[in-house]
């Protein structure tokens, strides 16, 4: 049974993206059949992924029953891509007046989840319409923190989000679990903020953390995944490690 996760946070910048492009492309390399969903407008996992971010079909369309989501889908070895683009910038608010606005892109994902065992939607960093349209086509979120100063901030309007999204519109959801990230062990304070996003979510944070690696900041500027670009380094090594515990938790 296919399983489709979203991965989300509405703060910016905490390594949404780089999680949803490495874990794809280490799952897939562990043999698993992956989709990773750019939902995204400033589309950084569709280029990450070394597909090119102008295409002219992607999400947006068949989001609004424009292409087939089939004819959108784009094959890479590192897993397959429903890309994105600027027109998703749009759809916010075009989405709005349109009929099961909230469900548009679980629709669309219905139609060829049976060909995979994980589906990922890389998040924008809000929690507007195009985030609920994630939260309703998932069975569970990954939550990103970014280990530093303000970690928690924002986490409970999420929760919040994902609790009136659970009640109102899609009962299934879970909370698959934490990643620390860009996590530097060596500080205090990455350790103090550990302890607290534990504390917080107690039995949800991974064991596997990841550092701060400027390998994992330059593998997206080649389109390539970072077990594609450098596989020696210590964010490669992370998030190998960080996708076999997440294979794990999923057969427990
Ligand atoms: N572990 C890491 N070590 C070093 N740099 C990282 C790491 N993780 C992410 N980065 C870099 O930090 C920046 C933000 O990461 P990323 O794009 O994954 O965050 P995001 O949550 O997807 O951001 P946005 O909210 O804008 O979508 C990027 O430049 C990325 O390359
Ligand atoms: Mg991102």
């Amino acid at each position: 049974m296919a399983k489709t996760i979203a991965i989300v946070n509405q703060k910016g910048g905490v390594g949404k993206t780089t999680t949803c492009v490495n874990l794809a492309a280490a799952l897939t390399e562990a043999g698993q059949r992956i989709l990773l969903c750019d939902f995204d407008p400033q589309a950084n996992s569709t280029s990450g992924m070394g597909v090119d971010k102008t295409v002219s079909k992607g999400i947006y369309d068949a989001l609004i029953g424009e292409v087939p989501v089939e004819d959108a889908l784009v094959h890479t070895k590192y897993g397959d891509v429903l890309p994105s683009n600027k027109a998703l910038a749009g759809a916010g608010i075009e989405l709005i007046g349109m009929e099961r606005r909230e469900f548009l892109l679980r629709d669309a994902l219905d139609k060829v989840k049976d060909r995979y065992d994980f589906l990922f939607i890389d998040c924008p960093p809000s929690l507007e319409l195009l985030t609920l349209n994630a939260l309703c086509a998932a069975d569970a979120i990954l939550v990103p923190v970014q280990g530093e100063y303000y970690a928690l901030e924002g986490l409970s309007d999420l929760m919040n989000t994902v609790r009136i999204v659970r009640r109102s519109l899609n009962p299934r959801l879970e909370l698959d679990g934490v990643l620390l990230t860009m996590f530097d062990g060596r500080t205090n304070l990455a350790l103090q903020v550990a302890e607290e996003v534990k504390h917080y979510f107690p039995g949800k944070v991974y064991a596997t953390v990841i550092p701060r690696n400027v390998r994992l900041s330059e593998a997206p500027s080649h389109g390539k995944p970072i077990t594609a670009y450098d596989r020696t380094s210590r964010g490669a090594e992370a998030y190998t490690a960080f996708a076999a515990e997440f294979l794990k938790k999923q057969s427990a």
